[in-house]
C-alpha cells in the first residue's frame, strides 16, 4: 500500500472512531436523544449498514446496529489473522517435538539405530531450540519480530525437506537441527510478537491460542504417527516431511503481515507504527495507546540508560531482575513438574498400566495429545476469566495432586508386583540379567526383561521373567513367549515394560488428570505471563532467556527419565515430579502477580517492589 493511501486508511479510521468517542460521550451523558447526536449517529451507522437504518428505523434496530459496530471496533478481523498465522510457529513447535517418537519406531528398524542414535535425534532438536531461543533474543531485538517469524518458518520448511528426503542418519540428525533452530527462535518470538499486537483485554487469550496451536501441532503428530506406522517402508519420511505445508502457509502469509508496532516505535519509525497499529485496533482511537507505548520507552530510556548489554541492565535493575526471576521460575517448574516425560513416554506409561498392543498404545498416545489439546482449550477461555495468577496455581496444585495419584497407581502396583515362579534355563546358555529377579516389578524395570504368565482367573501363575526379543518388544527372545501366534492361542501372556496389577488403572487414572489440570493453566500460562512481564528494552533478552530455560529443563527432564525410574523406580521418580510441583506452588504464590487487563506499559510497576519475603 502506497504512503498516500496508508495515511488515507487511517484519516478515514482515525474520524470513524472520533465519531465513535463521540456517540458514546453522548450515550453516557443520557442524549441520546439530542438532535445532534442523533444526526451523528445516523450518519455513522449509515456509511456501515444502510438497510438497516432507513428513516423508519426504530431506537431499538438502532442500538442493535450501533451494539455490532462497537463489537466490531473492540475485536477487529485482522488481530485474529496476525495471531493465528503467528501461531503455526507453535503448531510446529509441537508437530515436530510430537511426531519423531513415531517416526523412530520405523526409523530405528529401517536404518538400524541403536540407542544413542535415537536419543540424538529427539535430543538434538530440543538441544538447538534451547540454543537458537536464546540467540532468537539478540535477532529480535536487531532484526525485529516479523523477520524472526520468516526465518522460523524457513528452517522449519528446510528442515523438513532434509528429514524427509535423507538417506542416513547423519542427514537425519542435521535436519532435526535444522528444525530445532525454527523451534527455539519459533518459541520465544511468536508469544512477545502476539503480545504487541493484541489490545490488552485479550492479550492473555491471543498468546494462550499460541499453547494452543502447539498442543494441537503435538495432537496431529500423534494422529499422524498412528496413520503412518502402518506404511512400514518410508512411512517416517511423510511423517517428518509434513510439517513443510505449514511452514511454508507461514512463510508466505508473513510475506504480507505487519511488524509488532511497539518494537517499530522503539527504532524511531513512528509513522509506520502508527499505520499499523491503527490497522489492528479497526476504527478505534489511537493516539492515546501510541502516545503511552512512546512516552514508556522514552522514560524507560531515562531511567536505565542505553549503556552495556541488555541482560546486564535488566540483572542490575531490580524491577526486570525480579520479572526474569518470575519469567524463567515459571518455565522451569513448568518443565519440572514432568508434562514431557507424560507426553513423549505416555505410550510407555500406558504399557506400564496394562495396554498390551503397541498400536493400541500410539492411538491411545494419541487420545493422551488430544486430552491435553482439549484442555488447552479450556484455558483459552478461563485466562480472562480467572487471570493469569489463579489460573496457574489451581492448575498446578491439581497437577501435583494427579502426579501423586500417579505415583501411588505405580507403588500399589508394585507392592502387589506377582512373583515369579518358573526359571526356564536359557537355550542359548548366555547369562542374562532377567534371571536374578523373583518379583515382576524388577523384571518390569529391566529394560532387556519381560514377564511369561498364565492367568488363572485374575492371578498371575506359572510367570518367568525372560528376555526381551531384539527386534519387538511383543514378545520374549526364546522360550514359552517367543512366537506371538502361539502363545496367545495357549493363553499364555507376555508384559513388557509393566506388571499385571489390579491396580494398573490408577496409573491411567492419574494421566488423564494430570492433563487435565496441567493443559488450562502450566501449560499455556509460562508463555503468557513471559510475553508480557517485560518493558520492551528487555522483552527480547527476557523472552529468550526464559525460553532457553524451558528448553534446557526440557532436555533435562526427558533425558532422565527413564534412568530415574530404574534408579527410583517409577513410583519414585513420579513423587519427585510431585515435590517440585509443591516447590512450584510456593513460588508461584509468592512471586507471580496479576498481569490480567493491564497494558503492557503498565505492568512494570508490579514487579517495582518486592514480590515476596524470599527477597525476590
Ligand atoms: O506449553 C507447552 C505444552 O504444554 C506442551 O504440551 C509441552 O510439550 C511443552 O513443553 C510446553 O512448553
Amino acid at each position: 500500500m502506497s504512503r498516500k493511501a496508508g495515511d488515507n486508511v487511517e484519516y478515514t479510521l482515525r474520524s470513524l472512531s472520533n465519531l465513535m468517542g463521540e456517540k458514546r460521550r453522548r450515550q453516557a451523558e443520557g442524549a441520546a436523544g439530542s438532535g445532534a447526536a442523533a444526526a451523528g449517529e445516523r450518519s455513522l451507522i449509515a456509511a456501515e449498514s444502510c438497510s438497516s437504518l432507513n428513516s423508519a428505523a426504530s431506537g431499538a434496530e438502532l442500538e442493535r446496529a450501533a451494539r455490532r459496530q462497537f463489537q466490531r471496533d473492540e475485536t477487529p478481523g485482522f488481530v485474529y489473522v496476525v495471531s493465528v498465522f503467528s501461531a503455526l510457529g507453535g503448531f510446529l513447535f509441537g508437530y515436530d517435538t510430537g511426531v519423531v517418537s513415531g517416526a523412530l519406531l520405523l526409523l530405528k528398524r529401517e536404518l538400524n539405530l541403536d540407542a544413542l542414535w535415537q536419543e540424538l535425534l529427539v535430543s538434538g532438536t530440543v538441544g538447538a531450540a534451547a540454543l537458537s531461543a536464546l540467540a532468537g533474543g539478540v535477532l529480535n531485538g536487531l532484526c525485529g519480530r516479523r523477520p524472526c517469524i520468516l526465518l522460523a518458518s524457513g528452517l522449519f520448511t528446510a528442515g523438513a525437506g532434509v528429514l524427509a528426503a535423507a538417506r542416513d542418519k547423519e542427514t537425519l540428525l542435521g535436519g532435526r537441527v535444522v528444525v530445532g533452530l525454527g523451534i527455539g527462535v519459533a518459541s520465544m518470538t511468536v508469544p512477545v510478537y502476539i503480545a504487541e499486537v493484541a489490545p490488552p483485554h485479550l492479550r492473555g487469550r491471543l498468546v494462550t491460542i499460541n499453547t494452543l496451536f502447539i498442543t494441537g501441532g503435538q495432537f496431529f503428530a500423534s494422529v499422524v504417527d498412528g496413520l503412518f506406522s502402518y506404511l512400514v517402508k518410508d512411512g517416517w519420511r511423510y511423517m517428518l516431511g509434513l510439517s513443510a505445508v505449514p511452514a511454508v502457509i507461514q512463510f508466505f502469509g508473513f510475506l504480507f503481515l505487519p511488524e509488532s508496532p511497539r518494537w517499530l516505535i522503539q527504532k524511531g519509525q513512528t509513522q509506520r507504527a502508527r499505520r499499523i497499529l491503527s490497522q489492528m485496533r479497526g476504527n478505534q482511537a489511537i493516539d492515546e495507546e501510541y502516545d503511552s507505548i512512546k512516552n514508556n520507552i522514552e522514560e524507560e530510556e531515562k531511567e536505565v540508560g542505553a549503556a552495556g548489554p541488555v541482560i546486564c541492565r535488566m540483572l542490575t535493575y531490580p524491577p526486570t531482575r525480579r520479572a526474569l526471576i518470575v519469567g524463567c521460575g515459571l518455565q522451569m517448574f513448568q518443565q519440572l513438574s514432568g508434562i514431557n516425560t507424560v507426553m513423549y513416554y505416555s505410550a510407555t506409561i500406558l504399557q506400564m498400566s496394562g495396554v498390551e498392543d503397541d498400536r493400541l498404545a500410539i492411538w491411545l498416545a494419541a487420545l493422551t495429545a488430544f486430552i491435553n489439546f482439549i484442555f488447552t482449550l479450556v484455558g483459552v477461555w478461563l485466562v480472562e476469566r480467572m487471570g493469569r495468577r489463579k489460573l496457574t496455581l489451581g492448575s498446578l496444585a491439581g497437577t501435583a495432586v494427579a502426579l501423586i495419584i500417579l505415583a501411588s497407581g505405580f507403588l500399589l502396583s508394585a507392592q502387589v508386583s506377582p512373583r515369579v515362579t518358573l526359571n526356564p534355563p536359557d537355550p542359548s546358555h548366555q547369562n542374562s540379567t532377567c534371571t536374578k529377579y523373583s518379583y515382576c516389578n524388577g523384571c518390569m524395570l529391566d529394560p532387556d526383561c519381560g514377564l511369561c504368565y498364565k492367568l488363572n482367573k485374575s492371578s498371575v501363575v506359572e510367570s518367568s521373567c525372560i528376555p526381551v526379543d531384539k527386534h519387538s518388544t511383543m514378545k520374549a527372545a526364546w522360550g514359552r513367549c517367543s512366537n506371538e501366534t502361539i502363545f496367545k492361542k495357549e493363553d499364555l501372556f507376555w508384559a513388557y515394560n509393566f506388571c499385571p496389577t489390579p491396580y494398573s488403572w490408577t496409573a491411567l487414572l492419574g494421566l488423564i488428570l494430570y492433563l487435565v489440570f496441567f493443559a488450562p493453566g502450566m501449560g499455556p500460562m509460562p508463555w503468557t505471563v513471559n510475553s508480557e512481564i517485560y518493558p520492551l528494552w528487555a522483552r527480547s533478552t527476557g523472552n529468550a532467556c526464559s525460553s532457553g530455560v524451558n528448553w534446557v529443563f526440557n532436555v533435562l527432564v526427558s533425558l532422565t527419565f527413564l534412568h530415574t525410574a530404574e534408579y527410583l523406580t517409577y513410583y519414585g521418580a513420579f513423587f519427585l515430579y510431585a515435590g517440585f510441583a509443591g516447590l512450584g506452588l510456593l513460588f508461584i504464590y509468592g512471586c507471580l502477580p496479576e498481569t490480567k487487563g493491564k497494558k503492557l506499559e503498565e505492568i512494570e510497576s508490579l514487579f517495582e517492589s518486592r514480590l515476596c519475603t524470599c527477597d525476590i
